[in-house]
């Protein structure tokens, strides 16, 4: 019987292996790392990571070392993408690599791995997706479903998309879970996937709120969840895997998308008490296009151009998703020279792209003229990913368009809103200052919002949402 290989020839051929091969191997790989700011020995970046404005920290670090910057924290890559273009040429081109998402802690910990936002590449997501999109999709996401919200505007729309139920008063369950979903996903300051609250288990409340009860009795309003209810009524079996999904994505759908509205919504308020010059401008263009008689309705979109740019500029002035939702990348790959490690978290810093400067002339300014074409305006491009790249786009993106477009052009229409006066009748100008989280929101500020004709305010009277 011969004699087994002795352990240390084996020690030496791995030693070998690893010498000539793995650790040139590496070290090209390394070596070709997209650029970034140096990193100390065993931690990283880990010092450096921004505490609060990260997507501006961000956007700073690629003005220093480029559009795609790498960043390590111990046992974790990150890459950057600062870029419209390097963001498209990855998460959209790539995006069958490109598509996975890093974990979120606190979705573990609540068991709440039902969620869409968080879920990994893979069938569960294409499951949970496709349920979203055959509701939210663009025929569906037309008005008239949600026209009747508007009184509540971003909590009201997104409860009765997703469950049917109404907002009646300040009391009401879902604005208090909005108010705790907002202080967990805007005021946790820091680099969204990377701090202790990473997510909010709205899910869990949801389902309390029974749809099913109300279906039973007849009494239950068209919804998201009444209508998978139906569609599950015709399958042969419904398994206990099939209800948690129906909790995941409904909760998903509030999580993901009442946040942002209100968001959206907030700035918009903001941008009009501090630009009265573009509030005058729309308020003009819809006299002039609608006249007095009536309140706006989606017909008039396009006829609408100022109006568009307002709602536009919103989005590039203070976009409410500003690093994106973070994606993971599954396999190392190449991007212009530079190894992109399998594993590392991207983030599209959409915050920096709607701050580039050779696409948008004075980016951090509000103004809607940049878009008109010349000589009116700078014929600047409207800002097209603030609803993210890829096989994780928003899903929720044509409802998002439709309500948030309808809430700011009845705004405009009906209202003028201006500044708050104090006590001693001194005008209280708000600072602008925003919070960055995985969301951004203005921080509280005081206006006055009040309707510009009589008329206008019976008309907001008579609407079925008041
Ligand atoms: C102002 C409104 C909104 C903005 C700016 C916005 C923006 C975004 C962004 C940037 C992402 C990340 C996409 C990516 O990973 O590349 C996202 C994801 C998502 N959004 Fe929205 N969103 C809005 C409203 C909504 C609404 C109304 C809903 C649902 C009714 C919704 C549902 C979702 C979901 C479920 C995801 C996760 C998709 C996935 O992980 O595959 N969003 N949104």
């Amino acid at each position: 019987m011969s004699s087994p290989i002795p352990i240390w020839l084996l020690f030496v051929l791995w030693a070998s292996c690893f010498y000539f091969v793995a650790l040139p191997r590496r070290r090209r790989a390394f070596r070709r790392l997209p650029p970034g700011p140096p990193r100390e020995l065993f931690i990283g970046n880990l010092r450096q990571m921004p505490k609060e404005k990260t997507p501006l920290v961000f956007h700073e670090w690629a003005r220093k070392y480029g559009d795609v910057l790498y960043l390590e924290l111990p046992g974790q890559s990150i890459v950057v993408l600062d870029s419209l273009q390097a963001a498209e040429d990855l998460l959209d081109k790539r995006s069958v690599i490109y598509s996975d998402r890093p974990k979120f802690r606190l979705f573990e910990l609540f068991g709440w791995t039902s969620s869409l936002t968080g879920l990994p590449y893979g069938k569960k997501l294409a499951k949970h997706r496709q349920m979203h999109q055959s509701y939210l999709s663009r025929q569906n996401s037309e008005p008239a479903g949600y026209e009747t919200c508007l009184n509540r505007f971003a909590t009201g729309i997104i409860t009765q998309i997703v469950s049917g139920h109404k907002i009646e008063s300040e009391d009401d369950p879902y604005l208090r879970i909005s108010k705790m979903a907002l202080e967990s996903l805007v005021r946790a300051e820091g680099t969204p996937g990377g701090t202790t609250i990473d997510f909010f288990p709205v899910s869990a409340i949801l389902s309390t709120l029974s749809v099913k009860d109300k279906r039973h009795s007849g009494d239950a309003t068209p919804s998201f969840i009444l209508s998978q209810l139906d569609e599950m009524e015709t399958w042969d079996s419904v398994t206990e895997q099939d209800e948690e999904d129906l909790k995941g994505t409904a909760g998903s759908m509030f999580a993901a998308g009442e946040s942002t509205t209100w968001s959206a919504l907030s700035v918009f308020v903001l941008a009009m008490v501090l630009h009265p010059e573009c509030q005058l401008k729309a308020q003009e263009e819809l006299d002039r296009v609608i006249g007095s008689a009536r309140l706006p309705e989606f017909a008039d979109r396009e006829s609408l151009p100022y109006v568009e740019c307002v709602y536009q500029e919103v989005f590039r002035w203070a976009p409410g998703v500003p690093l994106g939702v973070p994606h993971r990348c599954m396999e190392d790959n190449i991007y212009r020279g530079m190894m992109i490690p399998a594993g590392s978290i991207v983030y599209a810093n959409i915050k920096g792209m709607c701050l580039d400067e050779n696409t948008y002339s004075t980016p951090t300014a509000f103004s809607p003229e940049r878009y008109l074409p010349k000589p009116n305006g700078r014929g600047e491009p409207y800002f097209p990913a603030k609803f993210g790249f890829g096989r994780r786009i928003c899903t929720g993106q044509y409802l998002a368009d439709n309500s948030i477009w309808i809430a700011f052009a009845t705004l405009l229409a009906a209202c003028t809103i201006t500044n708050a006066v104090d006590a001693d009748g001194n005008v209280i100008v708000p600072d602008g200052s925003m919070s960055y989280g995985l969301m951004s929101h203005p921080n509280e500020y005081q206006c006055a919002v009040k309707p510009r004709t009589a008329q206008i305010e019976r008309m907001l009277m008579d609407r079925d949402a008041f």
